[in-house]
């Protein structure tokens, strides 16, 4: 036992001897004592924690026929149908279900929700943080009571099996709100800042205003978190959210706008605080230049340039989350049978349409046959159908349509060029199918100048690269125009950490995949061709915030600021040599500079009259007597 823990020891026995004689209390007395008083301060928080989550006011969202039944028959979409511009066709990729149509909002529409969510923001930024917490605690105790059916109106809208809905939708969005609950106020309270040298009288800080109306451009994959993703942050930090939600996966949002809007009056906050858009890219332009105070865009890369291109026109701040193609790297000493689930839930999570999906699996030389042989099977071995259907799938559709052919050009290009398809690769046609289905896909030996080494492939591939040195491994993943996540596989994992902070990404997972996600303090956000600027952790939630810097009079009645006389108008011959002996004073590097920095400035206090007559002081110099 060390020295000071003997201390503590012995200070505690004087302690319990002490209590023992005031309370004239038997020491098993004592410890009946301590042990009733824990119990009792246990079962309070337990019944305060019971009390709390009972005052949530739970919501109640009416189902549509196809929501609360996905077993029902609708009529087929046809790829390629014609229909009426103004409407979005929505289906189910798995099924090609026809589920309904929305309306595809003109720019004027676009316009009128972003009016209608400026003025319910108005009310909104005035609202305290226990207000916020209690919308979010309200969507929250929703999520938890419902998280089935939300899973299955996503798997509907995107084709995605139930776990990967859990995973991807559900679980994220839970960490994100339990976050923002516990921690959000903390970084959007007035932050302090030292106030520097001159100004030590003052005291400086950071206040965090909401930005007012946030407008969100958001991708397909995955309907339900991409839209509570901007949501909560925004609503916690006092905006209002206008949410321009993909043109392929719409539906559902008939079902979470419900949650949203019953959510927002169960908790006293203006109902048109969220507004959403639906339609194509004429109705996210509109919402880009319509007004809004900052835009998060989440998409392509192609778009990204569009977004930014249109942003300028109204100086509107802009977000870029755009593509990822992902490095996984795998060491000769990896735990393979740790590593082996983890790389196939990296490459067909949400059958690899993933923003931060892993897209290039970096292999040692030294284990790169035992690698493949583990994989191979099981990709095989996947199975694949509609995730609502009877039987059960690991692996679901691909939500956009074109996508699987897309991707299967990239595959048989790769082929053509010397890589081994160890796994899938076959596309058949959604009508042969039943649906838009790519199967998993497992490449080997995919090197550069193969189209693949380069495009973000978003689908179900994993390809496979073999490396031999640390060096040769980081020049491999840093060849690539994406910089989102990256994952580094390692059994010495002070190694694994070294090589991932050699690679161009804007988050690193040590022994892991994209746990960084699951970090929600954590900044989300790429480098390079993935965009630039984080959404989600501290910084993201900052970011829908104006930081206004303030700064006043840390004792007004003892010392304001006053303009000293030399540099009051008209301003005095000395002047100058006052600026400068007291730049030399305050900054001055060691005590001798400031100490002759402190004489000059008496001296040009005490003897105004030696620095002559032109306000330029002569240089700071005192006149020759
Ligand atoms: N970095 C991230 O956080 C993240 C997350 C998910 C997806 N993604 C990326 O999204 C892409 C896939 O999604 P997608 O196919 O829906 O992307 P996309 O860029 O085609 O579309 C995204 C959204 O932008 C809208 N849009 C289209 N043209 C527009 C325009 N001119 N102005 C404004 N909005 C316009 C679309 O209607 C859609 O809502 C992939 O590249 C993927 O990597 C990135």
């Amino acid at each position: 036992m060390s020295e000071a823990a003997k201390d503590v020891a012995q200070a505690l026995r004087v302690l319990v001897s002490k209590g023992l004689e005031l309370t004239g209390l038997t020491d098993v007395q004592l410890l009946q004592l301590a042990i009733v008083a824990a119990v009792a301060l246990g079962l309070a928080l337990l019944l305060k924690d019971v009390i709390s989550t009972f005052l949530i006011p739970s919501i109640k969202v009416e189902l549509t026929d196809a929501e609360a039944n996905d077993k029902i028959e609708a009529a087929k979409y046809q790829l390629g149908q014609p229909f009426d511009k103004d409407v979005v066709p929505c289906y189910d990729p798995s099924t090609m279900q026809l589920l309904g149509h929305l309306p595809a909002m003109s720019a004027a529409e676009v316009r009128a929700r972003i009016a209608r969510a400026k003025d319910a923001q108005k009310v909104w930024r005035n609202s305290s943080f226990s207000q916020r917490r209690k919308l979010l605690r309200i969507l929250l105790k929703f999520i938890i009571e419902n998280t089935e059916t939300i899973c299955r109106v996503s798997a509907r809208d995107s084709g995605k099996p139930l776990l990967d809905a859990i995973l991807g939708e559900v679980v994220v969005t839970c960490e994100k709100i339990h976050w923002l609950c516990n921690e959000g106020e903390r970084y959007l309270r007035p932050e302090r800042r030292s106030s520097g040298i001159m100004s030590f009288y003052k005291s400086a800080r950071v206040e965090f205003h909401p930005v007012g109306v946030v407008g969100a451009i958001v991708p397909w994959n995955y309907p339900f978190h991409n839209v509570l993703n901007p949501l909560t942050a925004a609503l916690f930090a006092g905006n209002a959210l206008v949410i321009k939600v993909s043109e392929h996966a719409s539906w559902s949002t008939g079902y979470y706008g419900r949650m949203i809007s019953a959510a927002l009056a169960a908790a006293g906050a203006p109902t048109d605080l969220v507004q959403f858009v639906t339609g194509y890219g004429e109705a996210g332009s509109a919402l880009v230049t319509g007004g809004v105070d900052k835009v998060i865009f989440v998409g392509s890369t192609q778009v990204g340039k569009l977004v930014m291109r249109a942003a300028a026109e109204t100086l509107t701040p802009v977000v870029l989350e755009l593509g990822g193609k992902d490095a996984v790297i795998v060491a000769e000493d990896a735990d393979l049978s740790q590593v082996v689930q983890i790389v196939l839930k990296a490459a067909f999570l949400n059958c690899g349409q993933n923003c931060a999906g892993g897209e290039r699996f970096f292999v040692h030389d030294k284990i790169y046959d035992k690698f493949l042989e583990q994989v191979a099977p099981l990709v095989r071995n996947l199975r694949q159908g509609n995730p609502l259907g009877d039987e059960p799938v690991d692996c679901g559709a691909m939500c956009m349509p074109g996508l699987a052919e897309k991707v299967h050009g990239l595959v048989e290009d790769a082929v053509a060029r010397g890589a081994r398809l160890l796994a899938g690769g076959k596309l058949r046609p959604a009508a042969e199918m039943g649906g838009q289905f790519y199967p998993p896909t497992l490449l080997a030996d995919v090197k550069p100048g193969m189209k693949i080494w380069e495009e973000e492939v978003f689908g179900p591939v994993m390809s496979v690269v073999r490396w031999q040195t640390d060096d040769e491994v980081v020049a491999l993943a840093n060849d690539c125009a994406f910089g989102l996540g990256s994952n580094v596989f390692a059994g010495n994992q002070a190694r694994a950490r070294a090589i991932a902070s050699r690679l161009e990404a804007g988050m690193s997972s040590v022994n892991d995949f994209a746990t960084t996600y699951m970090c929600q303090s954590l900044p989300f956000g790429g480098v390079k061709h993935s965009g630039f600027d984080r959404f989600a952790g501290v910084e993201g939630l900052r970011g829908l915030c104006v930081p206004k810097a303030v700064c006043e009079d840390r004792m007004p009645l003892l010392m304001k600021s006053t303009i000293p006389p030399p540099w009051q108008y008209p301003v005095q011959p000395n002047c100058v040599a006052f600026g400068t002996s007291l730049v030399a004073m305050f900054y001055g590097p060691g005590l001798v500079y400031r100490a002759r920095g402190l004489a000059a400035l008496l001296h040009c206090l005490v003897f105004p009259g030696a620095y002559g007559k032109k306000a330029s002081g002569a240089g700071g110099k005192p006149k020759a007597a």
